[in-house]
């Protein structure tokens, strides 16, 4: 049997989007693996699948390369928001979110930041906005969760440090029991960061929508912006904003690559 699929990207964050709404498709962590990868598979940063829904329009379900379902994905977000149009709530592990395209883009309303240590969560209590750690010149970052968990680093500039070699170590660190999303941001201008991140299971990224939003909100919360800011990554900018009403707003692009088709023997489930 042959599964359709759709190649999507938000600023080159890479994703295999599968439609499974009308037809049921088995999503096992090998099969999610082995799909993702990018030497013998179709290759890409994150999987998703789209299954009917009780509370919302759609179900998203996002996989990490490592095969890992996870909670929040911004950029697919609004990759999925691009594929079914209009305005679409849809239920993910970390919340229901809501997409909607408008000639700027595609916005996603991502939800309530959460700032709790047992809400990163953390292993054990310490202040998040201001944390007593550090790993070499990375220090005293800011956790957020925006559906999945965030620390952010305020750097001089984000492309001296060595994410490559650091971001595993942070990720991996006990601290972290659901290990961390890493970001490196700049300030570079009133309400603008430069922003690169080393995704959890996925490592450096051309783009993470869930760390712009994490960011800016950590660079609101320690009063360095104000409540919207351009956030630009290696593969663009996405404009952040949070609301009065503790809503996270995130907008920017999505573009479908080509589609395809796979077959289920070659990816056992
Ligand atoms: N690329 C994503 C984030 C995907 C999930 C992340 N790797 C995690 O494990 O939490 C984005 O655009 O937000």
């Amino acid at each position: 049997m042959r599964i359709p699929f759709r190649k999507m990207h938000g600023l080159g964050n890479d994703f295999v989007v599968i439609d499974a709404r009308e037809r049921a498709v088995e999503m096992s962590a090998r099969r999610a693996a082995a799909l993702a990868d990018r030497h013998t598979g179709i290759g890409c940063d994150q999987l998703i699948l789209l299954e009917p829904s009780e509370t919302a329009d759609v179900r998203m379900r996002i996989f990490n390369p490592d095969g890992g379902e996870v909670e929040a994905c911004g950029n697919a977000s609004r990759a999925v928001g691009l594929y079914l149009g209009g305005d679409k709530r849809i239920e993910t592990l970390g919340g229901i979110i809501a997409a909607s395209t408008s000639d700027t883009g595609i916005s996603v309303a991502m939800g309530r930041p959460r700032f709790g240590w047992d809400e990163i969560p953390l292993a054990y209590p310490m202040d998040t906005l201001t944390m007593p750690v550090g790993w070499e010149d990375l220090v005293e970052p800011v956790a957020v969760n925006v559906g999945n968990p965030h620390v952010i680093f305020f750097v001089p500039d984000t492309h001296s440090v060595d994410l490559a070699r650091l971001g595993p170590l942070i990720e991996n660190d006990p601290l972290f029991p659901r290990r961390i999303n890493v970001n490196v941001a700049t300030l570079t201008g009133p309400d603008a960061l430069d922003l690169r991140v080393w995704e959890r299971a996925a490592g450096l990224t051309r783009a993470c929508g869930t760390g712009a939003c994490a960011s800016a909100i950590a660079a609101m919360r320690r009063k360095l912006t104000g409540r919207r800011v351009t956030v630009t990554l290696p593969g663009g900018p996405l404009v952040i904003e949070w609301t009065d009403a503790d809503e996270i707003i995130m907008t920017g692009p999505a573009t479908t690559s080509f589609e395809g088709s796979f077959g289920t023997s070659d990816y056992p489930a």
